[in-house]
């Protein structure tokens, strides 16, 4: 079944409704003062948008003036002309095509909602400025308002659908990209910027005055930092401090390296040399940290534990509540923490702090059935997705954790044991689809676990 056609069905005879509710004598009365004022509308449409900072960066003055008027008057003309189903189904075309525009320029929903309350507006004043009262008026406003709805509610429905493909897209590029390479990327980029590092110095030596030095965003590093690495790394943390020290080094130093080029201040020179030596040092640091942390996120792996990291977290909480609602058996989260992990690792140092983790790690995988998820959430906070449980049940998992790592003895690299206690939080999935919720339920669990006194697991609330 074409589920757009079924849904434009729908609109389809929620407009009829509309139309056949509101008099002919009404609707003509609409169409004229809307056709008549449509081109002062339009330019009174886009002074408000003009000035509104959010829809501003969209727009610009000529776009508004050579084609987003017009357009705008095309529209109001389309969808107040409609007087049967053929031409509101154009109509309808019309704003899935507008819904695409917008996803394409990836102009928020709440501005275009912006939009059409002003619009609603603007009819609104001139019914009034035409003369029409009393139920007239009221008809003809609220036919106005609705058709604006539906025309809203159309074009969001394709700028949904539209802003999830391109979702889809770019993640699938992500994966391609993955896909390429990675160490062979990485070690690319690391000569990349050794080639310019030692161009850099050349130059320094040799160089005499008017000799243009080649600025980093322009070399192969650069260029692929730019084009390449922001669609690989988007939200890296790395990403906009290795953006940072490119510009420190185009725009601060190499300048004034440049000034100093064939000079006679050979000491100013080496400390800029210097500088810009330790600018790229830093950034050759911050590229290994960004291609090592992507590599183990993106393997949806924590590299300490070899436990499943929070990538996939929201993706296996989503399909289990799934599986929950249409077989009906219950599932359970546990959330386990360390107690008093700050002491282990001020204590016994942070290699020691790391071996308890990982034999954290084992002891709960041993714990759990081969069907159950066992994530590292946090730092020495663990998750446990119990499938198939009762409350009961769950309980007797989490009581069982809670005594086995009690009595376990963690050895550490020096060859001490030490003992240790957690606390849990215990949340009972309770057919919710926001699974945000089900986690904040085991966390205020876990959080009365710790305030009771630690070493102990407490059921969330339903
Ligand atoms: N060794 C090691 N320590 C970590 C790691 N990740 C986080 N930590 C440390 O874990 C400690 C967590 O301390 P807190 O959150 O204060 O909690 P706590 O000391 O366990 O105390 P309670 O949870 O209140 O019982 C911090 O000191 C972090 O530095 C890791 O991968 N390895």
């Amino acid at each position: 079944m074409d589920l757009r056609m079924h849904h434009n069905g729908t609109l389809e005879a929620d407009w009829l409704i509309l139309f056949d509710g509101v008099p002919e004598a009404t609707r003509s009365a609409l169409r004229e003062v809307v056709l008549t004022h449509r081109e002062s509308m339009a330019v009174a449409f886009y002074a408000r948008m003009m000035s509104d900072l959010d829809a501003r960066p969209f727009l610009t003055h000529e776009a508004v003036e050579t084609r987003l008027r017009q357009s705008m008057q095309r529209w109001l003309e389309t969808l107040f002309s409609c007087t049967d189903r053929d031409q509101f189904a154009a109509a309808m075309a019309m704003q899935r095509h507008v819904g695409e525009v917008h996803a394409r320029i990836e102009l928020p929903v709440n501005i275009v909602a912006r939009g059409a309350r002003v619009l609603k507006g603007e009819i609104a004043r001139r019914l009034l400025e035409a003369g029409l009262d009393g139920e007239a008026l009221i008809d003809a406003v609220l036919y106005a308002d609705n058709l604006i709805d539906l025309a809203f509610e159309e074009m969001s429905s394709a700028y949904v659908a539209s802003h999830e493909r391109a979702a889809r897209i770019d993640e699938a590029y992500r994966v391609f990209s993955y896909g390429q390479n990675m160490s062979l990327e990485r070690e690319r980029q690391r000569s990349a910027l050794l080639d310019w590092e030692n161009r850099f110095l050349q130059e320094m030596m040799a160089g005499a005055a008017g000799d243009e030095l080649q600025s980093l965003a322009d070399s192969s590093f650069g260029l692929w930092l730019h084009h390449k690495a922001t669609a690989i790394f988007e939200g890296s943390s790395e990403l906009p401090t290795i953006r940072e020290a490119i510009r420190t080094v185009d725009d601060n130093l190499i300048p004034l390296c440049q000034a100093q080029l064939g000079g006679p201040d050979r000491e100013e020179l080496r400390r800029l040399t210097k500088a810009v030596q330790a600018e790229l040092g830093q950034l050759k640091f911050l590229v290994g940290a960004m291609f090592e942390r992507f590599v183990d996120l993106e393997s949806g792996k924590d590299a300490l534990t070899q436990l499943l990291n929070r990538r996939f977290l929201p993706a296996i909480l989503s399909r289990e509540a799934d599986i929950s609602r249409s077989q009906g058996k219950p599932f359970a989260l546990l959330l386990v923490d360390v107690d008093h992990f700050k002491h282990i690792n001020d204590r016994h140092g942070h290699e020691a702090g790391d071996r308890v983790l990982q034999q954290m790690a084992s002891l709960l995988l041993n714990t759990v059935r081969s069907g159950d998820f066992v994530f590292r959430y946090g730092g020495e906070e663990f998750l446990v997705l119990l499938v198939e449980v009762d409350q009961q049940h769950a309980k007797r998992v989490a009581e069982k954790i809670r005594s086995r790592v009690e009595k376990e003895h963690f050895l550490l690299p020096n060859g001490q044991q030490l003992q240790v206690t957690t606390s849990i939080g215990l949340a009972l999935h309770d057919g919710h689809p926001d699974y945000q919720r089900l986690v904040n339920r085991a966390d205020d669990a876990l959080y009365r676990a710790k305030h009771d006194g630690r070493n102990r697991c407490v059921v969330a609330d339903a």
